[in-house]
Formats: structure tokens, sequence, C-alpha cells
């Protein structure tokens, strides 16, 4: 089969600090007001009382949607999104674009690399430049597919089982419950700067969910950055009782120390997870060696699919979890290849939870969502990631 080469590669974006109202795509935080995601959410900022309220107000929305389309010369179109908005279409046209440019469709690994070490002096191992590099990497793996006519999954090997099941993230997990997801993951809402209260009210809103979920629901609690390994280990012991799965994200993603004397100083049985912030393989390597239980890397921010597949080698090798932050179909098509990744994440955006809406609602066509908290395999089998793109609202701010 002779392959065809990459003749465009084109970014827009949509959303982010430079957009006249919020629009929500990629960037599932680009929310309007009254959304349960920037409802007194517990952050690194909590601690200013200018920024406890709402994560939009210290920014948390500022990038916005980064839309990557590769173009074959045989016409066919490969795309993927995820958050970087208006620098990341930067990075794209200005940089990465002659990486891209006149290979063949088949180049994804060479790319991978060539972005990797060409953005190093600038990426920071993570961040914007990462996010962009792994919208590319997405968008040429969704060109792969679309040129053979194969969904992304099965070019990775084939499924290791036949549906995805799923935990919920939002504020309510009774509701998750009624939906048939496997668990409910809230984010906490008090943080260190609140002191003992604080954690009395997050082990009293979990008990109250485990007397509402009985006793058997999953129950987990999301900590995004904003907390050290004293209040974190304390929380994680005032909840012992109510049955808690896993504490997830206590610390920045650097303080590697601290993660690995949380798991040392967590109650037996109850996992510690981290990643969503993580970028390249190397960080993973250094995050799993802190001994914690699930990795948890979004393919949208680690560095692509190309990454997220090394990452989960790297954990099946040490026998911890794979579970990657929500990322849809992006994650979807990696998951149900991945033996080391019993269960997936879904992210509730409706603004009260009470209703299945797709996590990067408007932007994809035909973004699937689970039905009783599980989506089978063949709601994966269209070529590439299975979606098309929404071009309402979209810019292309730089040409090359
Ligand atoms: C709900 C959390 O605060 C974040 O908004 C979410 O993006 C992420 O941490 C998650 O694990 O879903
Ligand atoms: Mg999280």
């Amino acid at each position: 089969m002779s392959l065809p080469k990459i003749k465009t590669v084109r970014a827009w974006f949509t959303g982010g600090a430079t957009a006249e109202k919020a629009a929500a795509g990629a960037d599932y935080h680009d929310q309007p007001g009254g959304h349960w995601i920037d409802d007194h959410i517990a952050t690194p900022m909590s601690k200013y009382k200018a920024y406890e309220q709402s994560r939009q107000s210290f920014g948390i929305n500022v990038l916005g949607t980064l839309v990557v389309e590769v173009e074959a010369d045989n016409g066919q179109i490969g795309f993927a999104i995820s958050t970087g908005g208006e620098m990341g279409c930067f990075i794209v046209e200005k940089h990465l674009n002659r990486f891209i440019e006149g290979r063949c469709v088949s180049d994804i690994k060479l790319i991978h690399d060539q972005m990797m070490n060409a953005t190093l002096f600038y990426s920071g191992s993570g961040g914007v430049v990462m996010n962009t590099l792994s919208c590319v990497d997405l968008a040429l793996w969704d060109l792969f597919g679309k040129v053979t006519q194969l969904p992304v999954y099965q070019l990775l090997g084939g499924a290791v089982r036949d549906e995805l099941q799923f935990y919920a993230t939002g504020a309510r997990p009774d509701l998750a419950q009624e939906m048939g997801f496997i668990g409910g993951k809230m984010a906490v809402q008090w943080g260190p700067h609140d002191g003992d209260e604080g954690i009395r009210k997050e082990a009293a809103r979990l008990a109250h969910y485990r007397e509402a979920c009985g006793p058997d629901f999953w129950l987990m609690l999301d900590c995004w950055m904003s907390q050290d390994v004293n209040f974190a280990t304390r929380l994680a012991h005032a909840c012992a009782p109510y049955n808690l799965k896993w504490l997830e994200e206590c610390l920045p993603p650097q303080q590697y120390e601290g993660y690995a004397q949380l798991k040392r100083q967590a109650p037996p049985g109850m996992m510690i997870s981290s990643g969503e912030h993580h970028g390249t393989l190397s960080s993973f390597r250094t995050l799993a060696e802190t001994g914690i239980d699930i990795l948890q890397p979004d393919v949208g921010w680690c560095g692509g699919l190309t990454t997220l597949v090394e990452v989960a080698a790297l954990a099946k090798s040490r026998g911890q979890l794979v579970v990657p932050h929500g990322s849809s179909v992006y994650s979807h098509h990696a998951v149900i290849t991945f033996t080391n990744s019993p269960f997936s994440e879904f992210l509730m955006t409706s603004p009260d939870c009470s209703t299945l809406r797709p996590q990067f609602d408007p932007l994809l066509i035909d973004e699937p969502v689970p039905t009783r908290g599980r989506l089978h395999k063949s709601a994966l089998d269209k070529p590439g990631f299975g979606v098309e793109l929404n071009r309402d609202g979209l810019k292309r701010p730089y040409t090359h």
C-alpha cells in the first residue's frame, strides 16, 4: 500500500483569553457561569481570597481550544483538539510545521521525536508546548486511521476487552450512580488555608455521599495540586472511614518526594494518583518511581498518543495502573488496548451533572458518550478517532 505524504498542517483556535465569550471545547474549563466545574474548587490559588471562588478568576481557561488539522496530498484530512488556543496555533504554524509537511502519513514516531527535541529549549517538558505537540500527534494518528480506513485502536494492536467502563467526575456522585457509572470523583473545595475545618467539611461531604450511594460505589476526591503532604495525609485518614478509593493530584507535578511520602503515609488500601499535568515519558518514569498507584496522563497534554502508549508500557512493567485523565475518544482508543487500564474517566460537562454531555461538546461531531457507564468497542469502529470537527467559530490566526 503506497501511503500519501502530508501536504499541509493548519492550526485553529476558539475560546480563551482573546475570545469575546467562553467557548467550551477541548478547554472544557472554558464554560459559561454557574457551572459546577468553576464552583469553589480548591487550587494552588485558593489561599488568595480573590481567587478562591472561581478558577476562571485566576485564568484556568485563558488558553482556550487548539485544533490541528493535517491534510495529505490525496486530500484526506486528520484532526485533533487540545487545550492550547492561539499560542498553540503559533507553535504549530511557525515552528512544528517544518517537521510535519512532506513526511509520509506513517512517519508519526519520527515526527514526534523531532517535535519533542526541537521544542526542548522552551517546552519545560509540559505546558502549552506539550499540549500543542500532543495535539499534532493526535491529528497524525487520526490521519493515519483515515488513510488506512482503520480505527486508531486497531492501529495500536486491537482491543483487550469488549467495552470500556467509566467513573464520572463531577459534583454529584449520586446522579453518576443512577446513570450507571462505576464511581464518582468530586473536586475538593477546601485546602490547607482552611485548616482542620476544611478537612472536616470534605470528610462530611464524603460521608454524605457514602450514605447516599451505599458501601461499594467508588468515591474519589480530586485535589487539583492544591495541597501539601501534611494536609493530604490528614485528609486521607479523615476520609478512610468512608472508603475513599483514591486521592488524586494532591501536590504540584514536580513534588515527587512529596508523592512518595504521601503514598507511604496514606491509609492502607487507599490509592494515590496523579499525572494529568505531567508531560513526557521521563516525567512519568519519575512519577511512577514514587510508588503511587495510578498514573493519569492526559493524552492531549502528555505528549500525545505516542507518549501515552510508552507511559502505559512503563506502568505495566511496574504493576501500576494507567487511567488517562478524561479526554474522550483520544483516550478511549488507547485505553481499550491497555491491559493495565481497567476503567476510564468520563468528565461531566453538563452544568449541574444531571445530563450526559459529550466532554468536548460542541466541537466533536459524533462524540460518543457512555451508556449506563459503559462504551462498547464497536462505538469506536470508525476510521481514525471516529469523530468529525464542528468548525463553527474557529479562527486561524497564523499561516506559513
Ligand atoms: C474536576 C477537576 O477539578 C478538574 O477540573 C479536572 O479537569 C481533572 O482534574 C479531572 O481529573 O477530571
Ligand atoms: Mg484530576
